[in-house]
């Protein structure tokens, strides 16, 4: 069998979603490589992929350089040859009062010349599911879930057609579960009637794993599809179909040596409470203390000396606070200024440790994944098996390879830090 190249390529607008998505592939055996930004299209780490995802720092800078980005990695992926696109998104529908889904997905769809598009974030492996137009997150409605208290992208309405008709220029119209219960002909009847009627996106409802893949057999001739990493969950099998993927084995990444260490700037409830678990242990944590860092205090610096000084076990440097400290923080600094001084100083801090000999990195939350990875100048990953839904273990592809793991913020179970601290290290999860 000849190979066929790229078949899928993602666009994913944060780094954990673009991890998220990518061991999705590699699950489904798809050779898949997350490349941090646009990568070169001769880069050699691209060179045996089947799906390609490109890692974008998007979600919540303005619309329009959202777009240019997103525009930009789209030209790379078709460069490539991918035959269907992938925007990424989160499965809690992360997004600014004035995008980014919206704009980015009218683009891509305007680029490609795709007339309507679908809208399918549930992620039911992690409690988000959407019925009726509406989120949930476990049992309650995405508002009401902790996500309203998000630092950067505050969710307020659990309504996603709402959501998105306000970030978007065409009509936001919805697939509904007894639709999507009927089946892939009904789901596409469905489509079709909708775009005869003007609209140009429709969210999807999905509870399960077995109407995501409902969903994807549907959008099997979409040259562009839009979700959580649930709708790439039956997309491989389609390509399988058509014999065209060459089933290696594609999840087994080499032990990497060295220190290790977690960095959390995840604001989300569960990281809070991994933190806290960290804490009960007893395990070494030194505190990112905002306002201190505000005021142009030696924090990177006491970070470090706090690494050095426990040189001889694991330690986590957080800035990860509940809710009401969080808000205090930000009606003083306000929330951008805060999140981007968060976010430096865990990459400033990154780079220090590297250069005193850690090699592994576990990294809570998916801007500060991104601040980090950027930090260190990672070029590239290679996905291996989950440490938990939607968090596989990773190793860049540099010369000097460190092992990550990219955790989105409310990702894993309250001891997911030393889980996937035992993960990375090569022992089982
Ligand atoms: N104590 C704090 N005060 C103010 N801002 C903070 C604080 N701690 C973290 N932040 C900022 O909050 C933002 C958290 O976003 P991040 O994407 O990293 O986590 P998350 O939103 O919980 O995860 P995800 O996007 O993966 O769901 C970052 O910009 C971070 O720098
Ligand atoms: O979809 C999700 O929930 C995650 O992959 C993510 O994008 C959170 O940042």
């Amino acid at each position: 069998m000849s190979r066929p190249g790229v078949l899928i390529g993602c666009i994913a607008d944060d780094f954990t979603g673009a991890t998220d998505i990518a061991g999705t592939l590699v699950r489904a055996g798809m050779k898949t490589v997350q490349t941090i930004g646009i990568p070169d299209a001769h880069d050699p780490m691209i060179a045996n992929a089947e799906a390609i995802v490109v890692a974008l720092k998007s979600r919540t800078i303005a619309a329009r350089d959202a777009v240019t980005q997103s525009l930009a990695a789209l030209d790379f992926l078709r460069s490539v040859g991918c035959r269907q696109i992938v925007f990424k998104y989160c499965s809690t529908f992360d997004s600014t009062e004035k995008g980014n889904i919206g704009p980015v997905t009218e683009a891509l769809a305007k680029a490609l010349g795709q007339k309507v598009t679908i809208a399918a974030p549930s992620f039911p492996a992690n409690g988000r599911t959407v019925y009726n137009g509406h989120l949930f997150v476990g049992h309650v409605l995405l508002n009401e879930s902790g996500m309203q208290n998000h630092p950067l992208t505050p969710m307020k309405d659990a309504n996603l057609v709402r959501v998105l008709q306000a970030q978007s220029k065409g009509a936001v119209g919805l697939i509904d579960l007894s639709t999507v219960l009927k089946g892939a002909e009904h789901i596409r009847a469905g489509i079709e009637k909708a775009t005869a009627e003007g609209v140009s996106l429709l969210v999807v409802d999905a509870i399960s794993e077995a109407d995501l893949r409902i969903i994807g057999q549907a959008c099997r001739d979409h040259i562009l599809i839009t979700g959580g990493s649930g709708i790439a969950l039956n997309l491989p099998d389609n390509f399988r179909a058509s014999n065209v993927l060459s089933g290696v084995d594609a999840a087994v990444l080499p032990t990497i040596a060295g220190k290790d260490v977690v960095l959390a700037g995840s604001g989300s409830l569960r990281t809070n409470l991994q933190v806290a678990r960290w804490m009960e242990a007893a395990r070494p944590a030194y505190r990112i203390d905002v306002m201190k860092l505000a005021a142009g205090e030696p924090v990177v610096e006491e970070a470090v000396a706090f690494f050095d000084a426990h040189a001889d076990q694991t330690v986590l440097i957080y800035a990860t606070s509940p809710a009401d400290e969080l808000r205090h923080v930000q009606a003083a600094i306000g929330a951008q200024k805060a999140g981007e001084m968060v976010e430096h100083a865990l990459g400033r801090i990154a780079q220090s440790l590297r250069n005193r000999g850690v090699r592994r990195f576990v990294v809570a939350g998916g801007e500060t994944s991104g601040a980090v990875v950027q930090a260190l100048d990672v070029k590239g990953l290679r996905i291996g098996a989950p440490i938990a839904p939607g968090v596989p273990a990773t190793v860049s592809t540099d010369d000097a390879p460190l092992a990550l793991a990219l955790k989105s913020g409310n990702f894993g179970e309250v001891d997911f830090f030393e889980k996937a601290l035992l993960a990375l290290s090569g022992g089982q999860s």
